[in-house]
């Protein structure tokens, strides 16, 4: 019921395009049943003796051509008419395609627009967990499936009712006994095609699933074959590989198997039906009971009506197949996306911050953030230093708002972050992550994504202070060099610089470096940092590194350890104290010596 009100919700502008199709649909079912008739009446009643059985229009229509022997001498107007109606026929189902294949694409392109809006409000977790490749195959082949089922089966399932209606009628008002025989077995077609999608729709949904892990794990592949190269992983690829396509390949197997196991036995079932129509029907006509007319009728309306009751098989399995789609794209807008207050709090951001007794977990219950308390003064450099997973990360993420803290409070210009608005506040914090990604895009473009720039020396600074202009200028199209597939490969400290300069083009007063450092030697790191102290000196910044040439700089220093914050302080201050902060100040210092005296 909830997948039926979605679909009903993407078809919404293009209900009167299907309502046409299913009305063209009927006329064209209407028009095909006709040819029969006229069939019949040539048979029986103008080459035959049997009295007209016609409604009085048609005999008043006839008799304008003349009585039964004129009419005998004109048999060309009965071909005509025949020629007439599959013209008819013809013109009907090319509209009920037009407009079927119109509104099923337009259909697609609105769950498509609904689908990529909807993804791009959904929450920073989301993405951070999402299985990139099950979601590429909800949003390209699952859409596909969706679209085919409305441009084609859909209407079909319109013909397959007109049929069943139209030849019911016309059969039953010739001969009731001989309706009971034509229709003995179709209940027992529809009803074995109706159990048959029951049971293939799992099958489907399993040869769905195992397609979406095989894509993940190609995608995978492709984008870590870096390092399966280094690591020599390429058998072990290989084979993980292999048993994802040998899994897709079994069950889409044990789907086509059932499927041949369908369209068998329902070959055989329509065959029965067939012959006990002729057998019957040319028995009680050979005694009389029906005219050859009739017969002839009957025998072809089976044929028509067979079909269409056979493909509800199919239709039916297609309809399962799109119902499942239509659930896994119904799962993806089922996503709560990120709220957005109602309150549109959007003070001015100096950078004066302060965090009291915090606490943060992605899962409630388990606080990656334990009573995190430290203040930081509007311009200052806080520097956070821990072991992998002590939450740094987790930390920053909390400034930026792509999480919320559960307890405690954050405060930025003495306003609550929670009470600022989310899109603000992130106008306001600029984020470069530890592993950046950059578009497909010339460096010029990558640099200036985040807003329209006027000047191209705005570009040009920020590519200075981030130390990447004159990477950009070895390059033969300089700042208009394309990056990614097609384009240049940059070394991860020359991304690493890109991102820096994307972000500080902004001028945000909060900035945070997580480990975008770690990529660049120690020299480019100092001087990038006294380049940004000079450029964006009123700015906030917060650096997560482990070189004691950036811890010793800042203002402040935030050590933790297992989401507690066990030391905070200046250089100075913690160098005093026993702890993480002098242990790697110790080892740094004298491995730097060494390296010193080596090379001297
Ligand atoms: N999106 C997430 N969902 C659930 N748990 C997460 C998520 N991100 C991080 N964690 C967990 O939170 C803890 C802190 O992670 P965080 O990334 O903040 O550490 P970190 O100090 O930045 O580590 P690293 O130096 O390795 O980047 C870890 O135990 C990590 O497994």
């Amino acid at each position: 019921m909830k997948r039926l009100k979605l679909l009903l919700s993407f078809m919404k502008g293009n209900r009167l395009l299907y309502i046409g199709s299913i009305i063209s649909i009927g006329l064209a079912t209407l028009f095909s049943i006709l040819s029969p008739l006229v069939l019949r009446l040539t048979v029986d009643s103008i080459i035959g003796d049997e009295p007209f059985d016609v409604p009085n229009w048609v005999s008043t229509l006839l008799s304008y051509i003349g009585n039964r022997d004129d009419l005998a001498q004109k048999l060309w107007v009965f071909g005509l008419a025949i020629v007439v109606f599959t013209l008819f026929r013809g013109l009907f189902l090319y509209y009920k395609g037009k407009w079927s294949a119109i509104a099923s694409e337009s259909i697609a392109k609105n769950i498509r627009e609904r689908l990529y809006d909807h993804i791009q409000h959904l929450p920073y977790d989301y993405h951070v967990k999402v299985d990139t490749g099950d979601l590429l195959q909800r949003c390209t082949s699952d859409l596909e499936t969706i679209r085919r089922f409305l441009a084609v089966q859909f209407v079909e399932i319109g013909r397959a009712l007109f049929m069943l209606g139209f030849v019911t009628t016309v059969m039953v008002s010739l001969d009731i006994r001989m309706t009971l025989v034509a229709m003995a077995v179709i209940p027992i077609i529809f009803a074995f095609a109706v159990i048959f999608f029951m049971k293939v729709k799992r099958a489907f949904q399993l040869s769905d699933e195992a397609e979406a892990s095989m894509s993940t794990v190609l995608q995978e592949n492709l984008s870590g074959v870096r390092v399966v190269k280094a690591f020599g992983r390429q058998k072990y690829e290989i084979e993980k590989f292999d048993k994802k396509n040998r899994e897709y390949r079994d069950l889409t197997y044990r789907l086509i198997r059932l499927l041949a196991a369908y369209w068998s036995s329902s070959d055989f079932i329509c065959l029965l039906q067939i012959a006990a129509v002729l057998v019957v029907g040319v028995y009680w006509a050979s005694i009389g009971r029906i005219t050859l007319g009739t017969l002839l009728v009957f025998i072809t309306y089976e044929g028509m009506l067979l079909w269409p009751v056979r493909q509800m098989g199919r239709i039916l399995t297609d309809m399962g197949k799109a119902l499942v789609s239509l659930e896994r794209i119904q799962q993806i807008l089922d996503e709560p996306i990120e709220k957005h207050e109602k309150h549109e709090n959007k003070p001015e951001i100096k950078g004066n911050l302060e965090f009291k007794n915090v606490y943060f977990g992605y899962d409630k219950d388990s606080p990656v953030l334990k009573n995190i308390t430290f203040k930081v003064e509007k311009g200052q450099t806080v520097a956070i230093l821990g072991k992998t997973g002590s939450g740094k990360s987790s930390l920053v993420h909390l400034l930026a708002r792509l999480y919320d803290y559960q307890r405690g409070s954050i405060k930025i210009d003495g306003v609550e972050l929670k009470n600022i608005d989310k899109k603000w506040i992130r106008q306001n914090v600029g984020l470069v992550l530890q592993e950046p990604f950059l578009y497909s895009k010339t460096l010029r473009e990558n640099i200036a994504i985040s807003k329209p720039i006027d000047k191209e020396s705005e570009v040009i600074e920020a590519a200075k202070a981030a130390a990447i202009h004159d990477s950009i200028l070895e390059f033969e199209k300089g700042y208009n060099t394309p990056v990614g597939e097609r384009g240049v490969t940059l070394s991860g400290g020359q991304k690493q610089r890109i991102a820096i300069a994307r972000t500080i083009i902004n001028n945000y007063p909060i900035l945070i470096f997580d480990d975008s450092l770690s990529a660049v030697d120690t020299e480019t790191d100092s001087k990038i940092r006294r380049t940004l102290k000079e450029r964006n000196k009123d700015a906030t910044t917060f650096i997560i590194s482990h070189r004691v040439s950036t811890l010793a700089e800042a203002d402040l220093i935030l050590v933790l350890d297992k989401g507690r914050l066990v030391q905070k302080g200046t250089h100075d201050e913690l160098i005093e104290q026993d702890g993480l902060y002098r242990n790697i100040w110790t080892i740094q210092s004298s491995l730097e010596k060494d390296y010193k005296y080596k090379i001297s």
